[in-house]
């Protein structure tokens, strides 16, 4: 057994809301552990309760059963000074900042150790210099905040939670309004500050691509009120990551590790072989026009696909017959034709 301390540990936790006359459980029995450099996604589909379930770690919410602690201590035990040298959340909503630069309100994140509008100290200065190069902010931090475009603003707030610097870092749909090299660029960012600095970072998300590639350990909220925890790989091999998002309309393909929009629709089977770069994108052709792939040897249509300096060729055999194609789409055509 690892002596390695947990940053965060939730015993048989349960989310959700009370009012006087009623109560709402999302989730129940929660026993979830965060460890120093880990990178931990929270994946769910939409109202499966991962705000709920960062509201009550964040302690904005109270756990209706169950205890949360941070460190070692009980959250509920924590005054909110210590909570947030503890714990920084960053959230996606746009924030009230006024007329502050970037800088500024970097700086606000050292208000927990220097009181509000408290001098700042030698320490300070280099915490909010290491958060600014680790964020990869240098070029915002004389900009006013309101001048920044939405994934600027969201670097910028990692940096204040860096500033902060706590050892859990809490963030709620961090990619939400990014465009994709923005998205990525985050989740890479995200994934490297666990493993350069120690901390310990949670973060929920849509983005399930990126949180299979990114995340050390999947939360997935389940359809039926469950959360799951592991590996992103174990949890796409034991079919949680699928069921966590079954919908109709599309399935999961373990193979791509991408959902699937298409359905097979044609009784005809395709076999393809070849270079595997040509062989992915023959394969989504393919699956948009409803075919149905197999590697069976015995499929009604054989291609192979090949590439060198010539170029790309894709070369199909069916009914003791053969042909040779220079691009996907004529090979799509040559098999709607056949397949008629
Ligand atoms: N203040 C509230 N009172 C009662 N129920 C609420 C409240 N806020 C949210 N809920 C309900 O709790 C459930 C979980 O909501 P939550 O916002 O945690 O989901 P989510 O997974 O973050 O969803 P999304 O992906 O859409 O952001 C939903 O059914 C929602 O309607």
């Amino acid at each position: 057994m690892s002596d390695v301390k947990p940053f965060l540990v939730t015993k048989d936790l349960s989310i959700g809301y009370k009012t006087k006359r009623t109560e709402r459980i999302i989730s129940k029995h929660l026993n979830l552990t965060l460890l120093p450099g880990q990178l931990v996604c929270l994946l769910g589909s939409n109202g499966s309760g991962k705000s709920t379930l960062m509201r009550t770690i964040a302690g904005l919410q109270p756990a209706l059963e169950g205890t949360v602690y941070i460190g070692q201590q009980l959250l509920s035990g924590l005054k909110s000074a210590q909570l947030a040298q503890t714990l920084s959340l960053v959230l996606t909503e746009r924030i009230e900042a006024g007329n502050l630069t970037a800088l500024e309100v970097i700086t606000l994140g050292r208000t927990p150790y220097t009181g509000w509008l408290g001098a700042l100290s030698e320490i300070d200065h280099k915490k909010i210099e290491e958060a600014i190069l680790l964020a990869n902010v240098e070029n915002l931090v004389n900009r006013k905040i309101h001048q920044l475009s939405d994934g600027e603003r969201q670097k910028v707030m990692l940096a204040r939670a860096l500033a902060q610097d706590t050892e859990l870092i809490l963030l709620d749909e961090p990619t939400a309004h990014l465009d994709l090299p923005n998205r990525v660029e985050m989740m890479r960012l995200l994934h490297n500050l666990a493993r350069q600095t120690g901390k310990a970072i949670l973060l929920s998300t849509h983005e399930l691509d990126l949180a299979l590639q990114a995340a050390d350990i999947l939360w997935l909220m389940q359809q039926n009120g469950k959360l799951v925890a592991g590996v992103p790989e174990d949890l796409v091999l034991n079919g949680a990551f699928e069921a966590a998002f079954e919908k109709n309309g599309f399935f999961f393909d373990k193979s791509s590790g991408t959902f699937n929009i298409y359905q097979d629709v044609c009784t005809h089977s395709i076999s393809i072989a070849g270079d595997p770069v040509l062989a992915f994108w023959t394969r989504r052709a393919l699956q948009r026009e409803g075919f149905g792939l197999t590697d069976d040897m015995n499929a009604t249509f054989k291609v192979r696909c090949d590439r060198d300096a010539a170029g790309t060729t894709w070369q199909m055999e069916w009914q003791q017959k053969n042909a040779k194609y220079f691009t996907i789409a004529e090979l799509v055509a040559a098999i709607k034709l056949a397949a008629k």
